[in-house]
């Protein structure tokens, strides 16, 4: 399989029993880009993120990320995988949390203590570090989240809505990380519903019922089209029948 691609998506289907979520998906990332999966709430995005982060197999086709087929486990420290729901112990202190997720990465103690540091000022939780995160809001869990994400310093960092439930401007200010991550080589495959983070991708994957309709940049997704927003785009892609 030769293939220069840092990720490739070769026409997975996926069902669960007779259920069948994802239909013969299709896409390649060759560079460090903000890949962004758009669609409606059961469109199919976190199965099909989760079989990209290999914990999730798909049905048929196969996945590649590195020249390497997944789900393949030298590959995980090369991911960072944030779920949609928080996978957080409630009763540890943020700081507990972050060192017991970095002693699973293997990552050494001075190294810890370090990339806790970072991490928690790039999602604005510095001052929070000794809080119970039981008495974490949602938005603060979930960057919290994020941030044992970033802890490996992954190559590859996926986020399943990653902002639901923060405020707008703290939105933007992780959006503008996700740009700063971005530009230091780190490939990153979001899913969101939101429009105005669809428009900050450098290029969208539109799934509906369990198709890819369309790919490319915002831009060229909306000139295709004709259309002024990306949610008009997407209509127009999803054809009349998208009546509901
Ligand atoms: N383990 C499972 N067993 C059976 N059906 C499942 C399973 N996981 C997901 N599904 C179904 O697959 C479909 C796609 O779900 P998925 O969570 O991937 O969608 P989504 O686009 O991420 O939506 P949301 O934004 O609401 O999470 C849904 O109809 C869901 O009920």
């Amino acid at each position: 399989m030769v293939n220069s691609s840092v990720l490739s998506v070769q026409q997975v289907s996926k069902q669960f029993g007779k259920k069948q979520v994802l239909t013969n998906i299709s896409f390649t990332i060759k560079k460090p880009e903000i890949f962004g999966l758009l669609g409606p709430s059961g469109a199919g995005k976190s199965t099909l993120v989760k079989m990209i982060a290999g914990i999730e197999k798909s049905s048929e086709g196969d996945i590649y990320l590195f020249d390497k087929r997944m789900p393949k486990l030298s590959l995980m420290e090369k991911i960072g995988y944030m779920a949609q729901a928080d996978a957080l112990y409630e009763d540890l202190t943020a700081k507990e949390n972050l060192l017991f997720f970095a002693a699973i990465y293997g990552i050494g103690r001075k190294k810890s203590k370090e990339r806790i540091k970072t991490v928690m000022e790039t999602v604005g939780l510095s001052n929070d570090l000794n809080k119970i995160v039981r008495q974490y809001s949602g938005g603060m869990k979930r960057r919290l989240s994020l941030a044992i994400a970033l802890l490996a310093e992954p190559k590859l960092l996926i986020l399943d809505e990653p902002t639901v439930g923060i405020d707008p401007v703290l939105r933007y200010q992780i959006w503008n990380q996700f740009q700063t991550l971005k530009e230091a080589g780190t490939i990153i495959l979001v899913t969101t519903h939101v429009m105005d983070e669809a428009e900050r991708c450098d290029r969208l994957g539109m799934i509906r019922t369990g198709r890819l309709i369309a790919t490319g940049t915002p831009e060229q997704l909306k000139s295709e089209t004709n259309q002024d927003t990306i949610e008009k785009a997407f209509l127009f892609y999803g054809g009349a029948a998208h009546a509901h």
